[in-house]
Order: C-alpha cells, then sequence, then structure tokens
C-alpha cells in the first residue's frame, strides 16, 4: 500500500470500497496492528501506535477468528468474561445472533453464515467505540443482514465508529456517510453518500417474494 492518507471523524461510517486485492483488508489489518507498516503513523481516538488504544476496537477481518473445539456459548461466555459483559447484555446478543438453538453445537460444525453471525454478535456486543468490519455480510440471509444492519445503525446512534468493507453495494448505501475508493493499494477517490436509504424498504419482488416464503426459516 502506498500514500494512504485518510482520517476518520468519531461516528462516521466509512466504507472502503475496491476491486478483489486492492487491498481494503491490508488497510484494516494494519489500523489493528495486525500487519506492520514500513512507514507512516496510525492514530487511534488522538493516540499514535497506541496499543491500548486499540481496547476501544473489536473487529472483523477476513475469516471469523473462532475456536473450532468451542461452542457458541463458550465463545459468548469468553468474550463476556474478558471485556466485563454482564449476562443481560451476553443473552440480549445470544438472542440477536439467532443461534440461541444451536448453542451447543461446536462451531466447526457451524455454516458460514453461522459463523459470520456468531462473530458479529460477539463484535458488537463489546459496544466498541470503533468497529472495523471486512465482509461482514459473508453468507448471511436476508433476515439476519436486515437484522444486522438496524443493529449497526443502533450502535452507531450511540456514537460508534464503523469502517467497514463489502462488495455488497446495496448494503454499504444503507448506512454509509462516505465511501474510500481503494484500487491498486491506494486511495483512488473519495465519495460522500448523500442520500442513504434503505435497501430493504424498496419494492423489489425478489426480495418481497423470499421474505413471504421465508419468513419462518
Ligand atoms: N499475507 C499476505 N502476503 C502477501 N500478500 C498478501 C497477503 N495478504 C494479501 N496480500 C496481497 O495484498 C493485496 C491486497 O489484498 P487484500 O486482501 O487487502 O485485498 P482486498 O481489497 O481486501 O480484496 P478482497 O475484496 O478480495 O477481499 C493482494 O494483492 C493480495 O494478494
Amino acid at each position: 500500500m502506498n500514500d494512504i492518507n485518510l482520517d476518520i471523524e468519531a461516528g462516521e461510517i466509512v466504507a472502503l470500497v475496491g476491486p478483489n486485492g486492492s487491498g481494503k483488508s491490508t488497510l484494516m489489518k494494519c489500523i489493528m496492528g495486525f500487519s506492520n507498516i514500513d512507514s507512516g503513523e496510525i492514530w487511534i481516538f488522538d493516540s499514535l501506535n497506541n496499543k491500548k488504544a486499540l481496547k476501544g476496537v473489536a473487529c472483523s477481518i477476513e475469516y471469523p477468528p473462532l475456536y473450532p473445539d468451542l461452542n457458541g456459548l463458550d465463545h459468548f461466555k469468553l468474550i463476556s468474561q474478558l471485556n466485563n459483559i454482564n449476562e443481560q447484555q451476553m443473552n440480549n446478543y445470544i438472542e440477536f445472533s439467532g443461534l440461541k438453538e444451536r448453542l451447543k453445537k461446536k462451531t466447526k460444525y457451524y455454516s458460514v453464515g453461522m459463523k459470520q453471525m456468531l462473530i458479529l454478535s460477539l463484535v458488537i456486543m463489546q459496544n466498541p467505540r470503533l468497529l472495523i468490519l471486512d465482509e461482514p455480510f459473508n453468507g448471511l440471509d436476508l433476515q439476519t443482514k436486515k437484522r444486522v444492519i438496524d443493529e449497526l445503525e443502533n450502535l452507531n446512534k450511540q456514537g460508534t465508529t464503523i469502517l467497514w468493507s463489502s462488495h455488497e453495494i446495496n448494503q454499504l448505501r444503507e448506512m454509509s456517510d462516505r465511501y474510500v475508493f481503494i484500487n491498486c493499494g491506494k486511495i483512488v477517490g473519495h465519495m460522500q453518500n448523500e442520500k442513504k436509504y434503505k435497501a430493504v424498504n424498496r419494492e423489489d419482488p425478489l426480495e418481497r417474494y423470499y421474505f413471504e416464503v421465508c419468513k419462518n426459516v
């Protein structure tokens, strides 16, 4: 990556957009300190390269980092203990995950969408100041996507800043304040999202029929 110069204001929702292999995940990993940078500075919450600042950051980047031999409930308990999350809040997010009936199953037996929803629930539950989400909608069905978007909207209203990337442009359009375009490891453009709108509320015959026949799934 080269010449990356990006400021994100508190409370903003910023979408990284670009082709496969353009550097979106790499940029996120650099911010989290998972990948080293050769030069330059990364400031988080007004702190320079401060690992303590990362305590206020939660992320899901590329493959969900789940423990295959632990079950869903183990994951909820572990993250709750590490972040002083009370039982009530943990139970709220178990409900949100839609995995209540499958919590005793080891995560290695989860489907792609179940894993994704588990990790999203675990990161959102931490009520972070900054949330970094790489392809958060991977594998999620339409209802679940809608639930995730509503929850992210709530979180943002309470002050959480969100940096996310997705190839699902309709979902990005619903919530992002602005887009940052990345290509070949460089920022190649910026665009404000003047008209945020809920794609799920539009009259789309395919979606409408899907919701009609799949509502009890
Ligand atoms: N661990 C690695 N070692 C070497 N090169 C890597 C590594 N991870 C990614 N790359 C390279 O860095 C470039 C950017 O990859 P990155 O995963 O950031 O892209 P991306 O924009 O997130 O793509 P996608 O939309 O497909 O997820 C690619 O050329 C990729 O091959």
